[in-house]
């Protein structure tokens, strides 16, 4: 279990909890049993996943994503608006825009500044993916939209990459999540597990509860709300270039989905929680 970073920053986007470990110095990420360790809500920090920051050549660092269970994850909506809190009011500027490296491409990240630093973040989202070697379409098949899921008779999803896999369930009870959430993660046609979003759709938006691949139920999930109103917008139940309101546990994100689905942007807040240090650990 090692980590070369001194200190720990934890953050959330809505109740969705991470630890930030700046690695820019070293270049060194955490290993899985670290992430498993710091997560732990008993024996840990407490957290749903532990956000790396290692240096990069094009952004102003390169986030990794651990979820929870030490797996990785290619992205975080949430996590990222955390990471550019963490890099915008550590850096002693305050910018217009940064970018950050992600497993979805170089995103572009507006800070919104409140009275204690980055008090908002709207992200540039990339794409809503149909066909990727993450989803039951891997990279050159039929995008999988309102079809049957195999094994679960009556159920229908759309699965979509936000550079992490989905599966979104219109129309599916919220107080499904956490029985079908842990089955449906694992299901045989995502090669990666994937998240996992029940979805109501309202009149003027979503109501989503989201079951995270690496860490079960959350309060929120920025991809999957992203996820979610790409197939709302697929599915012609709410309006393409319009921002949309997304319920969920831990509150509201804003998100506008393209009619091309090229650039899917985020809107939320971010807080920071509080700060500590990383005991000596063997390996440090
Ligand atoms: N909560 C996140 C997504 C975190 C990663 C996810 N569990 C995965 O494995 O893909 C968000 O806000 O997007």
């Amino acid at each position: 279990m090692s980590t070369t970073a001194e200190f720990f920053f934890k953050y959330h986007g809505l109740g969705n909890d991470f630890i930030v470990l700046d690695c820019r110095q070293s270049g060194t990420d955490i290993d899985a049993e670290f992430s498993r360790w710091v997560c732990d809500r008993r024996r840990g920090v407490g957290a749903d996943g532990v956000l790396s920051l290692l240096p990069s050549q094009t952004g102003m660092a390169r986030m990794v994503v651990h979820n929870a269970d030490g797996s990785i994850a290619e992205m975080c909506g949430n996590g990222l608006r955390c990471a550019v809190k963490y890099l915008v009011d550590h850096s002693g500027e305050k910018p217009e825009r940064i970018e950050v490296e992600t497993g979805a491409g170089l995103l572009s990240c507006t800070p919104v500044y409140g009275v204690d630093g980055v008090a908002e973040v709207e992200i540039s989202m990339g794409p809503a993916r149909l066909v990727a070697s993450n989803l039951p379409s891997g990279a050159s098949g039929q995008p999988f939209l309102d079809a049957p899921v195999p094994g679960h008779s009556g159920l229908r999803g759309h699965a979509i990459s936000m550079g992490n896999p989905h599966l979104v369930l219109l129309d599916q009870p919220l107080g499904d999540a956490s029985r079908l959430g842990p089955e449906l993660e694992r299901h045989p046609g995502f090669p990666e597990r994937t998240n996992v979003e029940f979805v109501r759709v309202d009149k003027d938006g979503l109501t989503v509860v989201v079951w995270e691949r690496g860490c079960g139920l959350t309060e929120a999930c920025g991809t999957g709300a992203c996820a979610a109103a790409a197939a709302a917008v697929i599915a012609k139940r709410l309006p393409a270039d319009a921002w949309l309101r997304v319920t969920l546990p831990g509150g509201d994100l804003h998100i506008r989905v393209p009619s091309d689905l090229s650039d899917v942007r985020l809107r939320g807040p971010v807080s920071f929680v509080f700060t500590g240090v990383v005991p000596d650990l063997p390996g440090r």
